[in-house]
C-alpha cells in the first residue's frame, strides 16, 4: 500500500499527515452530530412531537456544523500544502543535487528527457501522493470505526455488519493493485521514451528539416504516441473498472445496512431516531474508503515516480575528494587507461605533462581521444587505470568545486543561457564589476556590438539563438576569462566561427599562456605551431611530442598531416 522507503525519507511529513487526520475526522464528527439531530427532528416529525424550537435548534446546528467544516477544510488545505511543499522542494533538491554530483556524466545514467520528467512530472506524483492519499488512507481506517462504535452504541448487529463489509473495498484495491503495478510501470517506461524522442526531435529539428527526415521522425513520434496513448487507455480503464468495483461494494454494503436497520425498527431494536440515523450515515462507513480507491492511481503512479527516483538518488557517483586549492598548475598524466566500453580502449597508457606556464597542445586525428583526455581533466570520466595529478594533487582528491576553480574549458558549443550578458558573464565570475565585464568583452572584441545592443543588459535568447556563431563563442570566452583559473582548456574552440573571431580566439590563447597553463585542442595544425609543446595523438597513444619545429624535423605523421593541410589552405587561397 505504501512504498517503504519513501515513507522513510519522509518522516517528518507525518505531523502534517497527522494534522489532515484529525481535520478529516474532525469534519466527520460535526457531520455525525447533525445528522443525529436531524434524525431526531424528523422521527418527531413523523410521530407529530415536533416543535417549532426543534427547528430552531436544527439551524443552530447545521451553523455550527458548517463553521467547523470551514475551518477544518481550511486547516486541511494548509496542511496538504505545506506537505506537498516539503516533498516537492526536498525531492528537487536530492535530485538536482545528485545530478550536480554527477556532473556532465549523468547522461550515462539517464536521458535528459528523464531527468526532466523525474524532476517534474514525477515530483508532482509524490507531491499529491503525500497531499492527499497518505492522509486519505489513514482515515479511511479511522473513519469506519469511529463510526463502529458510534453505530454500536444503537445496535451491534447493524455495526458489525456494516464493518464486516467495509474490508471488501480494500481487498479489491489490493486485487487491482497486482495488476496495476505492471501496468503502471510500462506506462512510465513509455512515457520517458516518448519524452525522449519529443526533446531529440525538437533539438534537432533543424537537422531533420535539412535532411528532410522530419517526416519520417514524425511518423516514428506518432508511432511512440500511439503506443503511449494505448497503454493510457489501459491504464484509465483499469481505474474506472476499480471505482465501479468499489461503487458497487461501497452502495452495496451500505443498503444491506439500510435493510438491517429497517429489520431491527421492525423489530423494536432501534428506536425510529437511531434507524433514520443509521441510514443516513451508512454510506459514510464506506465513501472514505471509496475515496482512497479514487486516490489508487495516485498512490501507485507515486510509487513508480519514486521506484525512478530512487534508481536515480542511489546511483553510484564519483566519490568527491577534499582538496580545494593547490599552488601549482601543472597537469601531469602517468600511465593513463581508459575506455567508455569494454569493448574498445580508448586511452592507452598514456603520459605527458603540460607546462606551468604555456600552450600544450593535443593534436590527431579525429577520433584519437583528444576530447577524452579532457573528460579526465574534468573528472567527468575516471581512468581505469594510471594516475593524474594537477599541482601536485592527484585530481581525483579534489572537490568538484575546487576542480572548477581551476580549471576552466571552452568547447566549440559553450553553453550561452537565456536572460542578459551581464547574467551569463556573472557565471563566469559572482563578483565581477561592470568596468571588469566591460573589460573582458573589450577583449573578446564584443563591447561595440554588446554597448549598440543595449549594453550588458542586452537580452539574450536561449541558447544564445540572437548571436552569431562568432559572437557566441566570443561570449563565452569572456565569460572564461572572468572566471580567471590557472588552467585553460580550449577545446576546439575555434572550430565554427569565422575567421575573425578565429584569430581573435587565438590572439588571447596566446596571451592567457603568458601567466596561466593552456591545453589546447584544435584540428588546424596551423594554430599550434607556436604551442610549447605539442602531443601528436594517434589511436589513443601519443605518438610523437615536442615543438613544431621538432615534429617537422621528425618528418613524420605530424610532419605529413601540417602538410597536407597547409597544402589544402593554400589551394583554397589560390582558388579564392
Ligand atoms: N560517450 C562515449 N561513449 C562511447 N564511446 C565514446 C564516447 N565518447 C567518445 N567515444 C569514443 O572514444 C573515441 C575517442 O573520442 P574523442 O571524442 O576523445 O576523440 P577526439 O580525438 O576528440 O575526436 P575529434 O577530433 O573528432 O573530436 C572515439 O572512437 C569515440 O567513438
Amino acid at each position: 500500500m505504501f512504498h517503504k522507503r519513501l515513507m522513510q525519507e519522509f518522516r517528518d511529513n507525518m505531523k502534517y499527515v497527522a494534522g489532515m487526520v484529525a481535520t478529516q475526522w474532525l469534519m466527520l464528527i460535526a457531520n455525525v452530530f447533525f445528522m443525529y439531530t436531524l434524525a431526531g427532528f424528523i422521527s418527531s416529525a413523523a410521530d407529530g412531537t415536533a416543535k417549532t424550537a426543534d427547528l430552531q435548534k436544527i439551524f443552530i446546528v447545521l451553523a455550527c456544523v458548517i463553521a467547523v467544516r470551514a475551518v477544518s477544510t481550511y486547516v486541511n488545505s494548509r496542511l496538504s500544502f505545506a506537505a506537498s511543499c516539503n516533498v516537492k522542494s526536498r525531492i528537487r533538491k536530492m535530485v538536482y543535487e545528485k545530478l550536480m554530483r554527477f556532473s556532465g556524466s549523468y547522461r550515462e545514467h539517464l536521458s535528459s528527457a528523464e531527468a526532466v520528467q523525474i524532476s517534474t512530472e514525477g515530483v508532482e506524483q509524490l507531491e499529491i501522493y503525500f497531499g492527499k492519499y497518505v492522509p486519505q488512507f489513514f482515515y479511511s481506517m479511522l473513519a469506519p470505526l469511529t463510526l463502529f462504535v458510534i453505530v454500536g452504541m444503537m445496535n451491534w448487529t447493524v455495526a458489525v455488519v456494516l464493518l464486516i463489509c467495509v474490508p471488501l473495498i480494500p481487498v479489491s484495491i489490493i486485487a487491482v493493485q497486482k495488476f496495476a503495478k505492471k501496468m503502471l510501470a510500462k506506462y512510465w517506461g513509455t512515457y520517458t521514451e516518448l519524452g525522449d524522442s519529443f526533446l531529440e526531435s525538437l533539438q534537432g529539428l533543424t537537422t531533420l528539416k535539412i535532411y528532410s527526415a522530419d517526416e519520417r521522425y514524425a511518423k516514428k513520434m506518432d508511432e511512440e504516441a500511439e503506443k503511449f496513448r494505448k497503454v493510457t487507455m489501459r491504464v484509465l480503464i483499469m481505474q474506472l473498472n476499480s471505482i465501479s468495483i468499489m461503487d458497487l461494494v461501497a452502495y452495496g454494503g451500505a443498503a444491506l445496512g439500510i435493510a438491517l436497520s429497517l429489520l431491527k425498527l421492525k423489530n423494536g431494536a432501534v428506536t425510529l431516531t437511531e434507524c433514520f440515523f443509521i441510514i443516513m450515515i451508512s454510506a459514510e462507513f464506506f465513501l472514505p474508503l471509496r475515496m482512497l480507491g479514487s486516490f489508487f492511481h495516485i498512490a501507485m503512479n507515486g510509487n513508480a515516480a519514486a521506484d525512478k527516483i530512487f534508481k536515480l538518488l542511489d546511483t553510484k557517483e564519483p566519490e568527491e575528494g577534499s582538496i580545494k586549492e593547490t599552488e601549482g598548475q601543472t597537469i601531469c598524466f602517468e600511465n593513463i587507461s581508459f575506455s567508455y566500453t569494454p569493448e574498445k580502449q580508448v586511452l592507452k597508457e598514456v603520459s605527458f605533462s603540460t607546462k606551468e606556464r604555456g600552450i600544450t597542445a593535443l593534436v590527431g586525428t579525429s577520433g584519437c581521444g583528444k576530447s577524452t583526455i579532457t573528460s579526465l581533466l574534468m573528472k567527468e570520466n575516471r581512468p581505469q587505470s594510471g594516475m593524474i595529478t594537477l599541482g601536485g594533487e592527484v585530481l581525483s582528491d579534489f572537490t568538484t568545486e575546487g576542480l572548477m576553480k581551476k580549471i576552466t574549458r571552452i568547447t566549440h558549443d559553450s553553453y550561452i543561457f537565456k536572460g542578459t550578458v551581464r547574467e551569463n558573464l556573472a557565471m563566469g565570475c559572482e563578483t565581477a564589476s561592470e568596468p571588469e565585464m566591460r573589460e573582458a568583452l573589450g577583449q573578446v572584441d564584443l563591447l561595440g556590438f554588446v554597448e549598440e545592443n543595449g549594453g550588458l543588459d542586452m537580452e539574450i535568447l536561449e541558447k544564445g539563438a540572437n548571436l552569431s556563431g562568432g559572437q557566441k563563442q566570443r561570449l563565452a570566452l569572456a565569460r572564461a576569462l572572468l572566471h580567471d583559473s590557472p588552467v585553460y582548456i580550449f577545446d576546439e574552440a575555434t572550430s565554427n566561427v569565422d575567421v575573425e573571431s578565429e584569430n581573435k580566439i587565438m590572439e588571447i590563447v596566446q596571451d592567457l599562456a603568458r601567466e596561466k597553463s593552456v591545453i589546447l585542442i584544435s584540428h588546424r595544425l596551423a594554430n599550434v605551431t607556436a604551442a610549447d609543446k605539442i602531443l601528436y595523438m594517434e589511436q589513443g597513444k601519443i605518438a610523437e611530442s615536442g615543438t613544431h619545429e621538432q615534429l617537422m624535423a621528425q618528418n613524420k605523421a605530424y610532419a605529413a598531416l601540417f602538410n597536407k593541410q597547409q597544402e589544402l589552405e593554400h589551394f583554397r587561397e589560390e582558388a579564392v
